[in-house]
Formats: C-alpha cells, structure tokens, sequence
C-alpha cells in the first residue's frame, strides 16, 4: 500500500488534514531523503506547519500515512520528539527560567548520554555561548530573537538525526542567519537530514538540496533544486506585430509555467530539458529575438504561485445586477 522509500528519513503519502470546512492538507505525498536540507515553501496558509505538526505526532492526520525515522507519528509521537530537533514557529520557554536553567530543565529529557560527544547540557552550554546568550538572564527578559537561539540551542543539543525547524530564522539577525544556516548546511554534510518550513526563499536558496512548494495544502513539486534550476528558464520573447501568441504552443517540448503579456512582447517562465528545447520558440511564426535566461528559486516559486492563481474576476461594470 505505500511506497517507503527505504533511503528517506521521511516519508508522507496521501496525507489529509482538515479543520471544519477548511482544508489544511490535501492527499500531500512527499519524501524527504536522508542527508538532504529541505526546503518546504508556501504561502501563508498553505499547510506547511500542519505538515510538521502530523509528523512530529503533535497533531493527528484525518487519512494518509507517514513515516519518520522508521516510526509512525500516528502511534510513536512521543519516541518521534524524542529524537528529533524540533524548532516551532513560537517557542515555548518557561518564562521564569534563566537561560541555563531551561537547558537543564530540558536535559530532563535527555538523559541518555549523547554517543561520543558531551552530555546535553554541556552541549546546550556551548551552543548558547555560541549563540552570546547570556546564561543568567531569565527567558522573559530575552529579546525575540534571544528566545529563537535558545530554541535552536535545546534542538540541537541533543545531536538529532533529523530536525524539524519552522520559520527558524524569523527573529534572528542577519549575521546570526548566515551562521546558522550555515550549520544546516554542516549538519547535512555530517548524514543528518534538516527539514525547514521557511518564507525566506533566498535562504533557502542558498542551503536547500531539495525543496517542496505547497499551495492550498497540495503539493505542486518537490526536487532537488539543482534539477530545478536545470530545468527552469524564463524566456523573453520580442514578437514582430502585437498580435502574439500568449503561450507556447503544445507542439513545442515546453510545459508552461506562467505567462506575462505586453504588446509585443511575452515573458514565458518554463520547464524544459535544455536550453536547445528552449531555442525552439525562436523559430516561432512573428518572433523577432528571444532571451533566454536562468531564473533564481524566487522568480520560480513566484511564477509557480501566479500561475495557479484564479484568473481576475471580470470588471465590475460587466457584471449585470437585476
Ligand atoms: N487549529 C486550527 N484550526 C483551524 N484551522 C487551522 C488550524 N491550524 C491551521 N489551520 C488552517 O489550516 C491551513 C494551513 O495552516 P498552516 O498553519 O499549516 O499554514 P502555513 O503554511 O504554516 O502558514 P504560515 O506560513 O502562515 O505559517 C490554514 O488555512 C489555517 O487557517
């Protein structure tokens, strides 16, 4: 019935999710596999913390099926949040705490000694000096930001296999961004997996091996994103007279992302094999020169995102009122 992919450290299929009449999830399938840093991109709305929330077995899944580390989030929630980092959108500290004490307090639950490197709390120690947080100052004194590196510190203490992180770098510095996304990046390439809801897309951009879009709780692709890159072009077509084609042609080996019209030009966002396919369009009845150009991971989920807008309802001045 599924389709476990035995190199994934995560897999979803078909999973659903509803809350009243409103659809958080809708039949979404995806793997993320081990050693990747994951990328999971979306609009407001579009599922990515429910995602995180049914895997971690915070929240349960109305139908489908998911795997984390070999273990059912439906059945071993708590075995799940054992072993993973997990870094909520809103932390939740004890306020009245010092700094030191939530890691103490959270070592609690980590007592096993972490295999070959210090226990938790000289690990949490580190990482929160690491991070300039000061060890005394009480968790309600602590700036936003301050509570984003304590999180992150208690995540990572434990040396997880796998880490969940929603929005982990809202609230954080530029610096301390760059550092820490340049950990994801170490993490990785020490065989851990890092899975990141994220809206900062030239972020992730810059430390994702895969990523997935979401939109209305469906997925719309989940890649590596060297191949998304490979395999993505925006061209800009000069035609000869106003009266263009508004999109490639069927015939042509191009499956159209998003359209932008002017008079005599169109700018068409496509997936294609090469470059050479793309030449294609310059043999185009009425086209006077094309570009062809190599779009970043915002210009893509941009064009993904607009093309899977309803069209613009008619003016109002058409529509007849009895
Ligand atoms: N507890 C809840 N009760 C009712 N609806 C909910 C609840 N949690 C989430 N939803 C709805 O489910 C949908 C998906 O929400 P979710 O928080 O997963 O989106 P998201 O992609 O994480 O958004 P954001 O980027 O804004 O954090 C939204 O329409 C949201 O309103």
């Amino acid at each position: 019935m599924t389709t476990t992919d035995a190199n994934a450290t995560i897999s979803i299929e078909k999973v659903s999710k509803h809350y009243r009449d409103q659809t958080a999830l809708d039949g979404l399938s995806l793997t993320v596999p081990e050693g990747s840093v994951f990328g999971l991109l979306g609009e407001n709305g579009a599922g990515k913390t429910t995602t995180l929330q049914i895997l971690l077995g915070l929240i349960a899944a109305d139908g489908g099926y998911a795997r984390v580390l070999g273990l059912d989030p439906a059945k071993d929630g708590l075995e799940i949040r054992r072993r993973v980092g997990y870094v909520p959108e809103l932390p939740a500290l004890y306020d009245w705490m010092t700094v030191s004490e939530m890691g103490w307090f959270a070592a609690g639950f980590h007592p096993e000694a972490v295999t070959g490197t210090a226990p938790y709390q000289t690990r949490y120690a580190d990482l929160a000096q690491g991070f300039g947080l000061p060890p005394k100052r009480k968790i309600k004194a602590l700036s936003k930001g301050m509570r984003a590196k304590v999180s992150l510190s208690l995540a990572l203490a434990a040396n997880p296999k796998l880490l969940i992180l929603d929005e982990p770098t809202s609230g954080l510095d530029t610096m301390v961004r760059r550092e820490f996304l340049e950990s994801m990046v170490d993490l990785a390439a020490d065989g851990r997996t890092v899975l990141l809801s994220s809206h900062q897309i030239a972020e992730v951009e810059r430390v994702a091996s895969h990523v997935a879009l979401l939109h209305q709780g469906k997925l719309i692709l989940a890649e590596p994103l060297d191949e998304l890159r490979a395999h993505t072009f925006l061209l800009a077509v000069n035609f000869q007279t106003r009266d263009h084609d508004p999109a490639p042609p069927a015939s042509l080996p191009l499956e159209l992302i998003d359209a932008a019209d002017a008079p005599r030009q169109a700018h068409w966002l496509v997936r294609a094999r090469d470059r050479a396919a793309c030449d294609t369009v310059r043999h185009l009845p009425g086209v006077e020169s094309l570009q062809i150009e190599s779009p970043g991971l915002e210009e893509i989920y941009i064009g993904y995102m607009r093309g899977r807008r309803p069209a613009p309802a008619p003016p109002t001045s058409a529509i007849h009122v009895a």
